[in-house]
């Protein structure tokens, strides 16, 4: 177990670890994460990415450990959790019956956000999706699908944003705009922690990358450092 910890950190895992009946998924880990700043895992498919995002947004508990957001111990039904943590998850769920501006519009009814339609007309135009507003999500390609995920994200209040691989079916350029929509969301005060696969985003967005291998530790440094440690070429 390593450990990178700050006094200012927004989040905070102590000792967090999870076992799903024998298999131990995430060994006890600690990490920090300061506003205005970037985590990526990085690691093979299996190797507690997912894990370690859930209990970081309360939608799994930790087996030992504590995860703190702004103090308080993570829950999903905390209302302070809800306000301030925006996540983008590694599955699409969507209302077969909702159009890609009903779905925002849910998310903004949800978070009472105010002046929602310009909020969500910018976000549909960066997203490349204000041509399928009215749109069902059967209908979108399942790059646009991710984008509608990202949106969902993007609509409402966050100070810390989870986000489980979203480079997941992006083209190039969605990508490309998906990096400097982070590198603009940490610019903006907001914590940003992200499993991904790939390379060049992690080294484009993040501050610091956590490599996974067996729901354990095995490097941690900056983008670079970890990534030449492991041999991985961008
Ligand atoms: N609900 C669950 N029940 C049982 N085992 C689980 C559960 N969720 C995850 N696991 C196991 O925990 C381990 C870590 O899974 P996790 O989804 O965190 O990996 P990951 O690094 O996110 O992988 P990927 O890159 O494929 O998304 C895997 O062996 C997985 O099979």
């Amino acid at each position: 177990m390593k450990a990178r910890t700050s006094v200012n950190a927004l989040l905070q895992l102590r000792g967090v670890s999870r076992r799903y009946g024998d298999r131990q998924a995430l060994r006890p880990i600690d990490l920090d994460l300061a506003a205005g700043s970037c985590t990526a895992l990085f690691g093979h498919n299996g190797s507690g990415k997912s894990t370690l995002l859930r209990i970081a947004c309360g939608r799994d508990a930790p087996t030992t450990g504590t995860a703190r957001f702004a103090g308080r111990k993570v829950t999903e039904d905390d209302p302070e959790v809800r306000a301030r943590v925006a996540v983008v998850g590694d599955s699409v769920a969507c209302y077969p019956d909702l159009t890609v501006r009903e779905h925002l519009e849910l998310v903004t009814v949800a978070h009472a956000v105010d002046d929602a339609q310009a909020w969500i007309d910018q976000v549909l135009a960066d997203r490349r999706l204000a041509g399928h507003a009215h749109a069902l999500p059967g209908s979108l390609s399942s790059g646009q699908l991710q984008s509608l995920l990202l949106a969902a994200a993007l609509v409402r209040p966050r100070d810390l944003l989870v986000l489980d691989e979203p480079e997941q079916r992006l083209d190039p350029d969605a990508r490309a705009r998906l990096a400097a929509l982070l590198v603009a969301e940490k610019a903006d005060g907001v914590a940003v922690l992200l499993a991904t696969h790939q390379a060049e985003l992690a080294l484009e967005v993040a501050d610091h990358m956590v490599a996974l291998e067996d729901g354990e530790v095995v490097e941690e440094g900056s983008p670079a450092e970890v990534l030449e440690k492991l041999g991985v070429r961008s």
